[in-house]
């Protein structure tokens, strides 16, 4: 069996694109046509605010132009995700459970399915898999001998992410480690798997981020990429007035990796963040 994303699953139907109206989910709903004058008022004024481009005015970035991704924009760019049915089902399920906002969005699980194809990863390690929607994308480009460490602590979450596994025929390349992830992969060390995986992605307890990147920089070959998310935090972390445990953790975490010669790092305004590391 063929295992790219549109052979083995037909596409699911586009995400529906809202033509000239911003996001539904920011909009309230109309009732009369009173309501449908405040809302096209709104919307006017919307076309406005959403406006997407932000010039710097201080020549700070060369007077380059930089995109800021408003409702309408990101509505428009989750439109163009090709996002595979099994992988809609289960976001849609996932919806009406607790925490569905952990999962990622399918754009970020398009970037991870597209560096795996890169790479021509072979064995990857996912670092929380909540209900396995980043690891069902990834299984999913992964060829037939392919091999996917899924690591997470809940029992109920892996239950839905194993039954989509099933689901999607990615069983046999997914092996399921349910228990705290630090543990697992010291035992993977431990077991001499050292420098053999070509692909890790991170996306657990945000206070053990620093322990999870040194683990995996061990289990990574050369060459190999780390894909760590959440770096931005809903921005937080680039508010020096916010100093919770976490923002400071993702905080000093993005400082350390920025001065760390060991990999080559890209940080990319996906989702809530991701930064890509390539081990050198
Ligand atoms: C953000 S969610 C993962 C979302 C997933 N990548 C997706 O796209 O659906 C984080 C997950 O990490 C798990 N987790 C948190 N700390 C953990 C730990 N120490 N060991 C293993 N799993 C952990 C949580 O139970 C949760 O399911």
């Amino acid at each position: 069996m063929s295992t790219s994303w549109g052979a083995v699953h037909r596409w699911a139907k586009p995400l529906p694109l809202p033509s000239f109206r911003p996001s539904s989910r920011f909009l309230p709903t109309i009732q009369s046509p009173s309501d449908a004058v405040s809302y096209s008022k709104w919307a006017l004024k919307s076309v406005a605010d959403a406006d997407p481009v932000v010039v710097a005015a201080d020549g700070n970035y060369g007077s380059k132009q930089v995109i800021s991704v408003t409702p309408r924009l990101y509505d428009y760019l989750l439109a163009n995700v090709r996002e595979p049915q099994i992988l809609r089902e289960l976001r849609e399920e996932t919806a009406t459970m607790r925490g569905s906002q952990m999962q990622v969005s399918p754009d970020q699980a398009q970037l991870l399915a597209m560096l795996v194809q890169i790479l021509g990863a072979e064995r990857c390690i996912e670092v929380g898999v909540y209900t396995g929607y980043s690891s069902l994308a990834i299984a999913l480009v992964l060829p037939e001998g392919g091999h996917l460490v899924a690591c997470e602590r809940d029992a109920r979450s892996l239950e839905v992410a194993k039954r989509y596994y099933d689901c999607a025929g990615v069983s046999h390349k997914v092996d399921v480690k349910h228990g705290l992830a630090a543990d697992t992969l010291k035992s993977m060390i431990h077991d001499g798997e050292s420098c053999s995986y070509d692909f890790a992605f991170v996306d657990a307890e945000k206070r053990m981020y620093s322990d999870y990147f040194e683990l995996l920089l061990q289990l990574v070959r050369v060459g190999g990429i780390i894909v760590i998310d959440n770096v931005l935090w809903h921005g937080k972390v680039a508010d020096p007035l916010v100093n919770d445990p976490k923002t400071v953790s993702i905080r000093d975490f993005n400082k350390k990796l920025m001065d760390d010669e060991r990999v080559c790092i890209s940080m990319v305004p996906v989702g809530d963040g991701m930064t890509i590391c390539r081990k050198r």
